[in-house]
C-alpha cells in the first residue's frame, strides 16, 4: 500500500503559482505567483504568508549568500531585500525585445543564477515562437547567453555529478541534457532525455532528487512524474486533484516533502468550480526519496 499522502498546504488561487523552493534559513517555502506579481513565503508552523507585490511578472525566486533573494522579474535579474521589500536590478536580458518576460529560473551548483525568458503570453501556453534564451547572472552580475530560439524556457536542475545541467523548453514537449562544467557554467551538446506522452501534457518546472531522478510537473497534465534521465524512462507517476502543475521542489527538515505548485490562470468558472485547489500549493509526502537543498546565488 503506498503511503504516498497529497495535501493542499496553501489554499490561495494563484493566478500562475511557480518556483518553489525551500529556505532552510527561515524554515520556510518561498515561491512566487507569476501573474500576481508577487513573491511569497510560508511558514509551515504558523500557516502565515508573508508576500512581496513587484512592478512586473516575477517568474523565479532563489535564495542570495549574502542572505534575502534574487529573483527574475520582467525581464531584468534583481536583488529582493524581504525586510524592505526593495528591488534592485543587477542586470537586464533581452532588451531588444520588449515583449519578452523572464520564465523559469535556478541556482546552479556554482552559485550562478540560470533563467530563461519567453515572449509574453497571449493565453497560457500561446506565444510567438523561438523569442526566448537562456541566461545566466554570473557572480560580478554579468551575463552570459546559452542559447537562443526558445519557446518557453522552464524547468531546470543539474546532474548529482555536476556533469550534465537537465532543461525543459515547454513546447519542445521534451526533457532535455546538456553537459555542463561546473567551473565556468557554460553548457553545450544539448539531446533529448525523454519525449512527454501526448496525456502527460506540457512539461513545465523541474528538480532532482538524491537518486540523481527527475521530477517533472506536467502542466495541463496534473501530475508529476518522475522520470530515469539515463533510461529516458517514466519511473513513476503521482496524480494531483488540480491540471495545472508548473513546478515542484524538496523541501522540509530534510527535504522528503515535495512541494507542488500550480495555476488558475485560463480556467473558467466550471473548470475553477471542478477544482477548487487549482492555484493552491501542494505537499506531497511519503515519496520514499529527499531532494537536494538549494545553492544559493554567490553575487
Ligand atoms: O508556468 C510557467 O512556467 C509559465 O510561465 C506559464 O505561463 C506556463 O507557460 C503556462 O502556465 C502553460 O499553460
Ligand atoms: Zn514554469
Amino acid at each position: 500500500m503506498s503511503s504516498i499522502k497529497i495535501e493542499c498546504v496553501i489554499t490561495e488561487r494563484y493566478r500562475i503559482g511557480e518556483s518553489p523552493v525551500w529556505d532552510e534559513r527561515e524554515g520556510m517555502l518561498v515561491y512566487v505567483d507569476i501573474a500576481g506579481q508577487k513573491v511569497c513565503r510560508w511558514n509551515p508552523n504558523s500557516n502565515e504568508i508573508q508576500s512581496v507585490s513587484l512592478e512586473e511578472t516575477v517568474s523565479a525566486v532563489a535564495l542570495r549568500k549574502s542572505g534575502d533573494y534574487v529573483v527574475a522579474t520582467g525581464t531584468t535579474f534583481a536583488a529582493l531585500n524581504w525586510k524592505d521589500k526593495s528591488v534592485t536590478p543587477l542586470a537586464r536580458v533581452d532588451e531588444d525585445k520588449p515583449n519578452n518576460r523572464f520564465n523559469d529560473g535556478k541556482v546552479d551548483p556554482a552559485g550562478r543564477f540560470f533563467a530563461g525568458t519567453m515572449a509574453k503570453e497571449i493565453r497560457p501556453a500561446v506565444v510567438e515562437r523561438n523569442q526566448g534564451s537562456l541566461f545566466t547572472l554570473y557572480k560580478d552580475h554579468s551575463v552570459v547567453k546559452h542559447f537562443d530560439m526558445v519557446d518557453i524556457s522552464n524547468g531546470l536542475d543539474w546532474s548529482l555529478d555536476q556533469k550534465a545541467m537537465f532543461y525543459i523548453d515547454s513546447l519542445s514537449y521534451k526533457v532535455d541534457a546538456l553537459d555542463y562544467d561546473v567551473k565556468t557554467g557554460k553548457t553545450s551538446n544539448r539531446r533529448q532525455v525523454y519525449k512527454l506522452q501526448q496525456d502527460e501534457g506540457l512539461p513545465d518546472g523541474m528538480c532532482i532528487d538524491t537518486e540523481g531522478k527527475l521530477w517533472v510537473t506536467c502542466n495541463n497534465g496534473g501530475r508529476v512524474i518522475r522520470i530515469d534521465p539515463q533510461a529516458g524512462t517514466v519511473i513513476q507517476t503521482v496524480k494531483l486533484p488540480v491540471d495545472k502543475v508548473t513546478s515542484c521542489g524538496f523541501g522540509g527538515k530534510d527535504y522528503s516533502e515535495l512541494y507542488v505548485t500550480s495555476a488558475s490562470d485560463g480556467m473558467d468558472e466550471a473548470w475553477k468550480a471542478r477544482q477548487p485547489q487549482a492555484g493552491g500549493i501542494f505537499k506531497i509526502t511519503g515519496l520514499g526519496v529527499k531532494g537536494i537543498p538549494p545553492t544559493a546565488f554567490a553575487g
